[in-house]
């Protein structure tokens, strides 16, 4: 092979070897470079995951900030509205059923139909995402609405038929968390797969409170009622039955309109209908339906509003009464609507709201208006209000069969029961504003609320002047009485107005107004209270007799001024006392009831007095259970014209013009009030507050009695139960020793009088002045001659009068004994040594010269004198001389027969007893001693006498004897 050959093959050698050299070079810095660019990928990849997971970590933790904020608020807004609603719906108008109880509230309240389904934060993925698969979503929203469970307990337990909240949200679609669960997982998967670390703390899972849902009827305006029927159906009854229960029963009145099912629609509130809370209309009756309820808005917008309340819920505002009941009319389909009834029906829409006439509507069609709201019923949770928006609805069951018969009938027997009583207070003025009026022109007070609402005032003047007041017992004659003197007496101060009050009814009802045991004050306007009188008719005659002497004296006065009436001579004489006087007289009847001199006396009085009264200021007001039957008032149309004010309780008879029947259908504590004799036109409806009430009397007699004047003195309380005593009469405080040159008076009981007066008589030194006290019954007789030597004995010193007590019959002889005590330095005799006084008076009796001092012979049983005829003459010589020569004899005989005996037989003369008191001898035993025609007319009874004393009676004077105690 050539050297060339071989050259040539070294040089390729060489170049290849070269070659190779210079790719291995290449090759190597090839793989460096590719290293570092490994190495600078791997660095890159690592920062990007770094940066990643930061981003996430802060996309977490402001997602998180975010949803709680979201939670918080929504929370706190749900809170909030929740509590307003509370407020909104207080009490039976947004209680759950089965704590549901009717609660009347002062306001009109909104209604609870349901509740709202509010939105729900979005729970955050990462979150999600973090935990293990066993607490995926679902499980983890169940393990949420758990906790909510258990911190809204106390709601869940309020709402029974509350789901669970994640089955809320299961069926609501709008919420923002609604997707699936896939989607959340997969969105936030990374490159690398690796689940993102969550930085976000715990999320706030704060569940909001539940927010009713509302609806506004009564007060505000009407509600319509579409979509699902049988929830529709349950929305009205829960409607109905949660207005019922947030009103005093009777104030809302349903009217059923119910054409397709005959009012099965509202089957539930049939209880009512007995009460008339509820009525039906039959099926062709809308007409007269609509047209009544336009009536009656046209009415309370004429009479009850009266252009100066805008809306029944403003009156009630400013004045706290509610005059009408809100009526809600309930207008369950019917079809097509006349034109008439279109009419009708938009005029209630628009107008009747303002006078609480509402309409809860189903199956009209209707157009949106203001104050119309629409209720869209639907099961589960798609119903709607229109008030709430968009918001999804779950309505609430139907209140319970049960529940709704069981309010209604309570609601239907407290409405048959009556209204509860209005209280006394609300007559009266301000507290510190009594006793401001002038009774100059007339006494005017108000009596009580009327229906329509305002206030009925009456007035007592020269028209009308006097009252006559009926009703049946029981129905509250006596309580309007109290109520209405109460008004006046708040209002008058005792220098304007006094009272005179007799009640002849049995009990004390007028004492509260007199210091008793338990209570020491009065009511300051009284002067003078009568109670138990009704066996004293002669009280009422006093009463009458008094009055009488009042209305001369103010004739009098107005003469002497030139006046005519009480205005013009308060105006004349401004420092002369001249109130005006009510005279009350209760049960009247009693007085006028019987067919004697009493009566006789009494109606002329009561004739005068209403005739001559009404100019002078006296004012009589009459009341009786039944005015019809007496014979004595209608016998007399003069004066029955006078009594022009008219009070009729429920059922009372004739007291109303013969065409008024308006007592008739009156509810139970109202009253007919009617100032022009019982015409129909003047009637005046009143509702009469319940003034019987001790304690709420108390608080305004007290108050009036702390005000009193000073110089102002208790009323005379004559009380024909109590026995008075001989130490409490003025008359007999008022005797004094000593004083000899007036004759001595003898005091025998207490008269039945205006004033507290003691029935006396004069033993002047003249024939016939001793006393025979007549009858059988020992204690009284014992009393008036206890009460006859104790007031004779309190006008002499010792020395000054002699006294003698004979006793003739066992059973005084303590009676006797302790009158001898009684009197210092009296002798005491019995049978055996009575002989021995007698013939000593005798001769004093028979002496030529009168003696130097007085001698007083009380003899116990007179008739029962031993010593035959000579003592019986020795007797009637004291008897017939002894008072010439101020001897006199103060005897009790046991009967008016025996004193005859005494007196000599038959046939003997009586003058020598000059004044007698009988106690159970009849009036015609009587009339020998009682000159002139007749016999008095005296029926006896317990603890009463008859006296009269021939030197100044006229008549026989009707006694109480002192209580020997
Ligand atoms: N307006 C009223 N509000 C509440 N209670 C009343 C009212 N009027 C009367 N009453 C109550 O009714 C009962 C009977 O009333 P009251 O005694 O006044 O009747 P009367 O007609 O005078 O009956 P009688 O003649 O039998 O005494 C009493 O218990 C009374 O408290």
């Amino acid at each position: 092979m050539a050297e060339s050959t071989k050259n040539r093959v070294m040089e390729i050698r060489a170049g290849l070897s070269h070659a190779l050299g210079a790719a291995q070079v290449a090759l190597e810095r090839a793989l460096e470079a590719r290293e570092a660019a490994e190495a600078r990928y791997q660095r890159i990849v690592a920062a990007a995951t770094a940066r990643r997971r930061k981003l996430a970590a802060a996309r977490d933790e402001r997602i998180h900030e975010i949803e709680s904020w979201h939670d918080t608020e929504l929370a706190a807004l749900a809170g909030a509205a929740a509590g307003a609603a509370d407020r909104a719906a207080p009490g039976a108008a947004g209680e759950p059923w089965h704590s549901w109880e009717p609660t009347p509230l002062d306001r009109a309240a909104e209604l609870r139909v349901g509740r709202l389904i509010l939105p729900e934060a979005p729970v955050p993925a990462p979150s999600r995402a973090a935990r293990p698969p066993a607490a995926g979503r679902n499980s983890d929203l169940e393990s949420r609405s758990g906790d909510r469970e258990g911190r809204s307990g106390d709601r869940e337990s309020r709402n029974s038929d509350r789901e669970s909240r994640s089955g809320d949200r299961e069926n609501w679609s709008g919420g923002a968390w609604a997707g699936a669960p896939g989607e959340v997982t997969e969105a936030w998967a990374g490159p690398d797969s690796e689940p993102p670390e969550s930085t976000a703390g715990p999320v706030v899972d704060e569940a909001p409170p539940e927010v009713p849902a509302l609806v506004r009827l009564l007060d505000h305006g009407h509600i319509v009622v579409e979509g699902d029927r049988r929830a529709g159906d349950d929305v009205v009854a829960a409607l109905l039955l949660r207005a019922l229960g947030t009103s005093v029963p009777g104030q809302v009145q349903i009217i059923g309109y119910d054409p397709e099912n005959l009012g099965g629609g509202l089957a539930g509130f049939a209880p009512l209908a007995t009460a008339g809370v509820l009525t039906f209309v039959g099926p062709g009756a809308l007409d007269k339906l609509l047209d009544e309820l336009v009536g009656h808005v046209r009415r309370i917008n004429e009479t009850v509003l009266a252009g100066e309340f805008s809306s029944v819920r403003e009156l009630h505002a400013a004045t706290k009464r509610r005059p009408e009941p809100w009526r809600v009319a309930v207008l369950l389909g019917g079809g097509e609507l006349s034109r008439h009834q279109r009419t009708q029906l938009d005029r209630l829409l628009r107008t009747g709201a303002a006078c609480g006439v509402h309409l809860v509507i189903r199956g009209l069609a209707v157009e949106p208006g203001p104050g119309i709201e629409f209720v869209v019923a639907a099961p589960g949770d798609g119903a709607r209000i229109e008030s709430a928006g968009d918001l999804p609805v779950r309505l609430d069951p139907a209140p319970t069969s049960l529940l709704m018969t069981a309010t209604c009938r309570q609601i239907a027997e407290s409405v048959a029961a009556g209204p509860a009583p209005v209280a006394l207070d609300s007559l009266l003025p301000e507290a510190g504003a009594e006793w401001r009026e002038s009774s100059a022109a007339g006494l005017t007070a108000p009596l009580g609320d009327s229906p329509q609402g305002p206030r009925v005032q009456v007035t007592l003047s020269d028209y009308p002047p006097h009252a006559l007041i009926a009703g049946p017992s029981g129905t509250g004659k006596t309580n309007f009485i109290y109520a209405w003197m109460g008004a006046l007496a708040a209002r008058y101060s005792p220098d304007e107005l006094a009272f005179y009050l007799l009640d002849f009814k049995e009990g004390v009802s007028f004492a509260r107004f007199a210091p008793g045991r338990r209570d020491p004050s009065w009511l300051p306007h009284v002067r003078l209270v009568g109670v138990n009188v009704n066996t004293d008719r002669e009280f009422g005659l006093a009463l009458l007799r008094f009055l009488s002497a009042e209305l001369k004296r103010r004739a009098d006065a107005a003469k002497q001024h030139e006046v005519t009436n009480l205005a013009e001579l308060r105006a004349e004489d401004p420092e002369g006392a001249w109130p005006r006087i009510v005279a009350v007289v209760d049960e009247f009847q009693v007085l006028l009831g019987g067919r004697d001199a009493v009566t006789g006396e009494a109606v002329d009085l009561l004739e005068d007095l209403a005739r001559r009264g009404r100019s002078q200021g006296i004012h009589l007001v009459l009341a009786s259970q039944d005015v019809s039957g007496i014979e004595a008032l209608w016998g007399r149309p003069a004066l029955v014209a006078q009594f022009s004010l008219r009070i009729a309780l429920p059922r009372a008879r004739r007291v109303l013009a013969e065409t008024n029947p308006a007592a008739d259908s009156l509810p139970r504590y109202h009253a007919v009030v009617n100032a022009d004799s019982g015409a129909p036109e003047a009637n005046r409806i009143v509702r009469v507050p319940a003034a019987g009430d001790r304690e709420q009397w108390s608080a305004l007699q007290h108050r009036l009695w702390r005000r009193r004047p000073p110089e102002l003195g208790p009323p005379r309380l004559f009380d024909g139960d109590v026995v008075p005593r001989l130490a409490d009469s003025p008359d007999y405080r008022d005797l004094r020793a000593g004083d000899s040159t007036t004759a001595p008076v003898m005091l025998l009981g207490q008269t039945i009088d205006v004033a507290a007066r003691s029935a006396q008589t004069v033993l002047r030194r003249a024939p016939g002045r001793n006393l025979a006290v007549l009858g059988t019954r020992t204690d009284e007789a014992c009393a008036i001659l206890a009460t006859a030597g104790r007031s004779l004995a309190a006008q002499f010193t010792p020395a000054g009068a002699r006294f003698s007590v004979v006793c003739l019959d066992p059973d005084a002889r303590a009676a006797a004994e302790a009158l001898h005590a009684r009197i210092p330095g009296s002798g005491f005799y019995l049978p055996d040594d009575v002989s021995w006084l007698l013939e000593d008076a005798a001769a004093e009796a028979a002496a030529s010269w009168p003696a130097d001092r007085p001698h007083f012979i009380l003899i116990y049983a007179a008739d029962a004198l031993p010593g035959g005829r000579e003592a019986a003459d020795q007797l009637r010589t004291v008897l017939r001389q002894g008072p010439e020569r101020r001897l006199h004899v103060l005897g009790w005989w046991r009967g008016a027969g025996l004193l005859r005996d005494s007196l000599g037989g038959h046939a003997s003369r009586t003058d020598p007893i000059g004044a007698w008191v009988a106690l159970d001898v009849h009036g015609s035993e009587l009339s020998p001693y009682y000159p002139g025609q007749g016999a008095p007319n005296w029926y006896p009874r317990p603890w009463r006498a008859l006296h009269f004393d021939r030197s100044v009676h006229r008549g026989a004077e009707v006694i109480i004897p002192y209580g020997t105690a």
